[in-house]
């Protein structure tokens, strides 16, 4: 689930996005957890962006590193499949982030620039894009970024987008965090300020979300 700037987004497998449609609340959207590259066709397995447009569902997750490590999805793959996903006017949730190893051996920034540079070289409007900073080593882990980790890769990505894209889209870029984040670590995550939301796994399924959610509102509507 995904939480920005006063928008609710819950992104449940495939299979139950019509339930789960059609039981939210209407101010709360929908996300697929990934789409296809390219138009639909001959792809066995594969959900295209124009199904997901047919369904009536608004966003899509691209980029979460499970894809990116397990399936080896590519930061070009990824590009062409955000790019695709925007050319079929899906709002696109854009998965970043570095591995344990990258961490340790100093690249953090690097990896999720290329990360983002790749997305940057196949699109020229950012504005139904939300970045999702998610350090690999924190999702699912129950080692969450420390606010000041999460605040220091935020804010260099901002400066990233100010530099490389342009002072506009740095400023308007929504970059949320996700990894490990719940009821009690919240608050003071929300509270940085290049944090403008989250993207939640296991909390998301527990009471604890309803504070979650609350804590990165009040933030962006203070
Ligand atoms: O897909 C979910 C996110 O990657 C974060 O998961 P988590 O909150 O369980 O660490």
């Amino acid at each position: 689930m995904i939480i920005c700037s006063e928008e609710v987004v819950v992104s449940p497998p495939f299979v139950f996005l019509p339930l789960v449609k059609s039981l939210l609340r209407p101010d709360f959207h929908v996300a697929a957890q990934n789409c296809w590259v390219k138009k639909g066709g001959a792809f066995t397995g594969e959900v295209s962006a124009e199904m997901l447009v047919d369904l009536g569902i608004p966003w899509v997750i691209l980029g979460h590193s499970e894809r990116r490590l397990l399936l080896g999805e590519s930061n070009e793959f990824v590009g062409d499949k955000v790019a695709y996903a925007l050319s079929k006017n899906l709002k696109v949730i854009a998965c970043v982030g570095e591995t344990l190893e990258q961490r340790e051996s100093g690249s953090t920034m690097e990896v999720v620039a290329a990360q983002t540079k790749a997305i940057s070289e196949r699109i020229s409007d950012w504005t139904n894009v939300v970045v999702a900073y998610e350090p690999v080593w924190a999702i699912g882990t129950g080692k969450v970024a420390s606010p000041a980790q999460a605040q220091e890769v935020h804010s260099v990505l901002r400066e990233w987008f100010h530099t490389s894209v342009s002072p506009e889209v740095a400023a308007s870029i929504r970059i949320i965090y996700g990894g490990s984040v719940n009821g009690a670590n919240c608050k003071e995550l929300a509270t940085q300020p290049d944090v403008d939301g989250f993207l939640v796994g296991g909390a998301s399924l527990k009471p604890e979300f309803v504070d979650i959610i609350k804590s990165a509102t009040v933030k962006n509507s203070a």
